[in-house]
């Protein structure tokens, strides 16, 4: 089966999967996704038992990518992405009570759960331009991970140059020097007086804007690049396989921001995988779990929290579900999508609300919660959770006691949150080996106001990309 990529938008053309590689986001302003699933039967996946993350990784991605990369470049693009995580099982599970487990995901360069799909997309991007012969402009807007675990894993790539905007004053100091301290020439790390919506919004606006697009040859690293999705896939399997899937039902619990690694949940059902719930979990940023419950998606302005990656309103990735549970119309998605710009809100019409219903629950953890999570857990077995994962730690166990075992995604090291960590358990989290002189290091980084004009004229006088 080869598969091709529609816009969630219906208005942009399909692409294969190099060219939605490159593309980010399509040219209609909205997110590519398959076509039809790929999918496995309980036979293929019960042939994963006892194999290695590289394998799984091999099975789970192949179908998406099988038209256009071969399988022995795939293979050696898996291996060399995931040599440099410092865990053999690379993203291991640990048993924290009789039926519920944390997936650790931040055993990669930076420490956060980015690195998975990151250091495999940079392989891919660079693929496929040597293939070409062609470059790319990559630019990013984060919260705080993805900005990091993109400079590390396109740092001193030939073909790329990476500029990534962060919210000034709202990342944490790890977070910070993981992006203004890497020398490398074709790293841009840009601090906007503004928040990450803001960043995120002048990322989209810039791929909605042709003729800048062409000019730089514009590509983009955040989850509205398919590849970040698909990437992420492949841990639900790898631990869904190690619980006893397809035989034994699970259920995740996940760290919910920008909605891409839930969605990423809610491809690996689609694809077959026995979950039994998938639960969204939000901090005090909750317009996810209120959306849920009321049917109205609304922003209402972001609060900084203690888990600063999820200091989200818009939810970039809703858009793919919404276009799944209004049965592929993208039509439908012009609509919500185009309320969302003019009044910062739109409604879900009851069958699809219903249907969004179906696949995902939610909750929602205050600051209180989260401190008292990260301290009676450190209390009771010994763990150190960082804020994020306590959010969903916290949320998980407020979910009616399941019969399947319950996942939640472990999305950072506690150690790059060692202030909200310390003050909630009194323990200070020391950062690895490989970074301890990480505070130390110079930084180099630009501050720029929140405006695309004075974001576009930057990258146009850096990236080596202009045509
Ligand atoms: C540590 C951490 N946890 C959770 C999230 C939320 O993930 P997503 O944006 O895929 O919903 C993020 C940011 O994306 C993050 O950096
Ligand atoms: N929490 C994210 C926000 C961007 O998310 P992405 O998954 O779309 O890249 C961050 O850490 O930057």
């Amino acid at each position: 089966m080869s598969v091709d990529y529609i816009s969630t938008r219906g208005e942009a053309p399909a692409l294969g999967f190099s060219d939605a590689l490159l593309a980010g986001l399509a040219r209609d302003g909205g997110l590519y996704v398959p076509r039809e699933w790929p999918e496995f039967s309980r036979k293929d996946i019960r042939a994963m038992r006892g194999q290695s993350y590289q394998e799984i990784a091999y099975r789970v991605i192949s179908p998406f990518t099988e038209s256009e990369i071969g399988s022995d470049a795939l293979r050696t693009m898996i291996d060399e992405a995931y040599a440099g995580f410092r865990h053999p099982a690379v993203t291991p599970l640990v048993q924290s009570g009789p039926n519920s487990f944390v997936l650790e995901l931040f055993h990669g360069p930076t420490l956060a759960f980015k690195d998975v799909a990151m250091q495999l997309i940079a392989r891919l991007m660079d693929h496929v331009l040597a293939e070409r012969d062609a470059r790319a402009t990559i630019v990013g807007a984060t919260s705080g991970d993805t900005g990091g675990a993109a400079i590390d894993a396109f740092a001193g790539r030939d073909r790329t140059d990476i500029f990534i905007l962060f919210p000034e004053g709202r990342v944490s100091p790890v977070q910070q020097r993981q992006m203004t301290t890497s020398q490398a020439k074709n790293v841009h790390a840009l601090a906007l007086k503004g928040n990450f919506d803001d960043c995120q919004d002048i990322v989209k606006s810039m791929f909605n804007h042709a003729a800048f697009r062409d000019k730089v040859q514009l590509s983009g690293v955040n989850s509205i690049n398919w590849a970040r999705i698909m990437a992420q896939i492949v841990y639900y399997f790898t631990s869904a396989v190690a619980l006893g899937a397809p035989d034994r039902k699970v259920s995740f619990t996940v760290p919910t921001g920008n909605f891409g690694d839930i969605f990423a949940g809610y491809c690996a059902k689609r694809m077959g995988l026995p979950i039994a719930k998938l639960v969204v979990a939000t901090n005090e940023n909750d317009i996810l779990a209120r959306t849920l419950r009321t049917g109205r998606y609304e922003m209402r302005g972001v609060t900084a929290t203690t888990s600063p990656s999820m200091d989200i309103q818009i939810s970039s990735n809703f858009e793919r579900l919404l276009f799944d549970a209004c049965d592929r119309d993208g039509a439908a998605v012009r609509l919500a999508m185009s309320g969302l710009k003019q009044s910062g809100a739109f409604e879900i019409a009851e069958p699809a609300l219903k249907a969004i219903r179906k696949e995902l629950s939610a909750g929602r953890a205050s600051e209180r919660q989260v401190k008292e999570t990260i301290r009676q857990v450190q209390a009771e077995t010994g763990y150190v959770l960082d804020p994020h994962t306590a959010v969903g730690v916290f949320v998980a166990a407020k979910m009616e006691k399941p019969s399947a075992p319950m996942i939640t995604l472990s999305t950072a090291h506690p150690a790059k949150f060692p202030e909200a960590v310390k003050l909630a358990c009194g323990i200070d989290p020391a950062l690895p080996a490989w970074l301890s002189d990480l505070m130390q290091r110079e930084e180099r980084f630009n501050i720029l106001p929140s405006e695309q004009k004075m974001v576009e004229a930057h990258i146009l006088s850096h990236s080596r990309a202009v045509r």
